[in-house]
This record gives C-alpha cells, structure tokens and sequence, in this order.
C-alpha cells in the first residue's frame, strides 16, 4: 500500500484493506477525507481544496495473491449539491416558519379586531363605493336596524328616510375625490319605534394602488346627548315658571319676523304687557299663588295667540308678544281685546287657608312696523313706552273712579265694587 501510495496513506483506509483481504468482503469508507489525493486524483498545486471521496475496496478472490481493487470516486460534486440543496431547504424551511408566523399574527389581530368591534360601544362598518355593506359588526347592525348583510345591494341607508338617505349619499360621493373625513347627525326610527340620533363619521379607504374602494364608517348614538343639548337649549331660551320663551328668544325671534315682515313688505305688530294688580295677589295669597297666576296667563296668552305668533314672559308680571300676519287696526283691537278679556277672567288658587278666586287686569302698548320705527329696538322702547303710558292712565282712571264712589251714596258704592 505504502509502495502504492506513499506515506501519507490515510489510516482507515489501510485499515479497511486489511479487514477486505482477511475477512474476504468489500468494505466502503464513505466520505473518506485525503488530505492529499489519491494520484489517480492528482490536482494541480496548490491542492487547497478537500476532495471528499467514496471508496470501496473489494478483495479478489485468488489463494496466491492478497490483492484489492479500490474503487474511488471522487464526490466533491455530489456533496456540494447536496449542501446546496440542504441549504435551500433550510432556506425554505425559514421563509415557511416566517410565512406561519405572518399567518399566526394575522390571525391574531383578525381575532383582536373582530374582539374589539364586538365589544365596542360604537357601531363599525365598511361598505363599498355604492354603499353597499362589505362588513358591520353587531352594534351598528342594530343601530341602522339591520339584521345581517345579504350581500349585494345591502345599503347602509336602508332604513332611514329617502332625503337623509340621499343627502348622505351625495356627501360621501364628493368626499371620493376631495378625501375629506365625513361627519353628519341624522334621526333614525328604530325597530323598537323609537327615535334615535346617530352620529355618522366616514373616511375613503383605498387600495394598494390608491384606487378609491370604499368607506369605513363609525356610528355613534348620540340620542341622550341631543336630549340633553336640546334641555340646555330650552333652558337658556325659556323661562322655567310659565315656560315661554324668555326675552333673549323673543328679540332673536322678533329679529328674524321684522327681516321677513320686510322682505314681504307687510306690517308688525308687537305688543308689551304688564299685569295690573299682581302685586296684591302676592301679598295676600303668597308667592305660590303669584306663580300660579303667572303659569295660568302665560297659558291663556298662549292659548289666544296662533302659531306664528309669539309671547314671551320678559320678567315678573312683564310679557311681550309679536303677531307676525299683523291685521289691520280694527282687527288688532279686536285680538288685543280678547286676549285681554282671556287673561282676565278669574284664577282659582289654593293656598292654606283654601281656595280662592283671584282676578288680574294688564296694560298693553303696541308698536307697528314700520310705522312706529323699523328696528327692534326701536319697536321694543315704543311698545314699552305705550305700555307704561296706558298703564299710568288706567291708574289715572281707577283713582278718580274712586274719588268718585266716595263722593256717592252708601247703595251705590257696592253696586260699583
Ligand atoms: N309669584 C311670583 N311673583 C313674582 C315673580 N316675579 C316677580 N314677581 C313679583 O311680581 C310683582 C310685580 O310687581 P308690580 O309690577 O308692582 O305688580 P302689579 O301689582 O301688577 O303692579 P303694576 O305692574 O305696577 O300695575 C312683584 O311683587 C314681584 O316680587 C314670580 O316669578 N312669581
């Protein structure tokens, strides 16, 4: 062997020589390493490369001879590709590991997403370009009254009234090229027949490329808040004793009825009321009385006026009120008459020491636009001076009339009171 190949002869190898010539059987050395190839091998210097190689030795059958024939291959070439292709089945292994992960966190935030839209308090939905629900999770199902998507054609708005439905339908359509974020309040009649005001929010979503595909929508049911917005709103407009309106809503509403009497060209008429004799009614019978006499000529004005017009209370026993179809003179005198002959008819008021009838009188001044001045103010200060000056007058009146009655006789006297 040493003969055969030198000194560097690989142990092994002479080891499986041996046992292939005493034993009689091949041996293989698989994947044997030289450090310096077999001749037959022979590279060219420098031999900086490993040769991995296959060799089998088999010994020949011959009593004489010990011989052995090495069949050597040289596998470099196999064992390269054989590390390229476990490289790429690693390689493939990771992308697969990166893909299960991917997959994994997509499906936890599918998961977290579909969690969160439940238990939101809020109404979630997407729906394409025509509107038409592409996904909605319960509460805003039960919010627009819905009880699953169908599928094509499954608008939104299908439950709300045909001019919200239109007036939301335009807003989104022009939103598709400007992008601008969506925010409207509309009234819905829920399934319980309820009225209910939902808050609508919408942005344009778009895809990979850009393209505009549709909308995610929130809802919110506002109800109890525009409840509370419209209390506050009446509120600071009106007046809590009688529930008129207050002087604040009467001049914004006598504002806006002078810019409409001026479009048309057509008179005004607004009239300030003061009660006569209130005062007494307070003394006597107490402020809880005096509140019941309020509430009940506030209803009586109310009664006597039509729904155009408009009575306010402005403080204590001081009312305004505007007509807004004013009639001519003659006509006006006949509806400031019976609003007058209304107010005073007698009021039953219980106190704690029972029920009594009381009685109030009232002074009114009246402005006419234009002819007693053209801006409101101008018509309040008229109307407020002509109250005060009728006022004066009756007390005028009554005071002579009762100089009078003490100048007649006894009889005559309870005949006038
Ligand atoms: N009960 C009650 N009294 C009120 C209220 N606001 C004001 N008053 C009282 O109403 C009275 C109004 O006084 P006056 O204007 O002199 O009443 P009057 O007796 O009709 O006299 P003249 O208006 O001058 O004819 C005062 O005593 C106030 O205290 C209210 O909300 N409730």
């Amino acid at each position: 062997m040493n003969q055969a190949f030198g000194d560097t002869i690989e142990p092994r190898l002479l080891q499986a020589c041996d046992e292939a010539l005493r034993l009689g059987r091949a041996s293989r050395l698989s994947h044997a390493f030289h450090p310096k190839p077999l001749p037959l091998f022979a590279r060219a210097e420098p031999a900086a490369e490993r040769i991995h190689q296959m060799i089998e030795v088999h010994a020949l059958r011959n009593d004489s001879v010990r011989q052995c024939i090495l069949q050597i291959r040289d596998m470099s070439e196999i064992l390269r590709r054989e590390n390229t292709l476990r490289q790429q089945a690693r390689q493939l292994a990771e992308e697969l590991t990166l893909v299960q992960q991917m997959q994994d966190i997509a499906a936890r935030q599918s998961l977290r997403f579909e969690e969160m839209a439940r238990l939101a308090p809020v109404g979630l939905f997407e729906t394409d370009l025509q509107g038409q629900l592409t996904y909605c999770n319960e509460r805003g199902l039960a919010m627009l009254g819905l009880e699953a998507i169908h599928g094509q054609g499954d608008l939104w708005t299908r439950n709300l009234s045909p001019a919200i439905a239109e007036h939301l339908r335009q807003r989104w359509q022009s939103s598709v090229h400007t992008s601008d974020r969506l925010h409207e309040e509309f009234q819905l009649l829920n399934a319980a027949g309820q009225h209910r005001w939902l808050q609508w929010e919408a942005g344009v979503i778009h895809d990979a490329k850009g393209q505009a595909i549709g909308f995610i929508c929130t809802l919110i049911d506002v109800t109890e808040l525009q409840h509370r917005a419209q209390h506050h709103e009446h509120r600071a407009n009106h007046d809590p004793l009688t529930g008129l309106p207050n002087r604040a809503r009467f001049e914004q509403r006598l504002h806006a009825a002078l810019a409409g009497a001026e479009r048309l060209g057509q008179p005004l008429a607004v009239v300030y009321l003061d009660l006569d004799g209130f005062k007494l009614i307070n003394d006597q019978h107490g402020h809880a009385a005096g509140d019941v006499v309020l509430q009940t000529v506030a209803a009586r004005m109310q009664q006597q006026l039509r729904g155009d017009d408009m009575v306010a209370r402005l403080g204590g026993d001081e009312f305004a009120l505007f007509l807004a179809e004013t009639p001519a003179e003659h006509d006006l005198n006949r509806v400031l008459h019976k609003l007058e002959k209304a107010l005073c008819k007698p009021i039953r008021v219980q106190t704690d020491t029972g029920a009594h009838q009381v009685q109030v009188g009232c002074s009114m001044g009246r402005a006419i636009y234009p002819q007693h001045g053209t801006a409101l103010s101008e018509l309040l200060n008229f109307a407020d001076k002509a109250m005060y000056e009728e006022k004066t007058s009756r007390r005028h009146r009554s005071s002579v009339k009762h100089i009078a009655s003490e100048l007649l006789p006894a009889p005559y006297i309870s005949t006038m009171s």
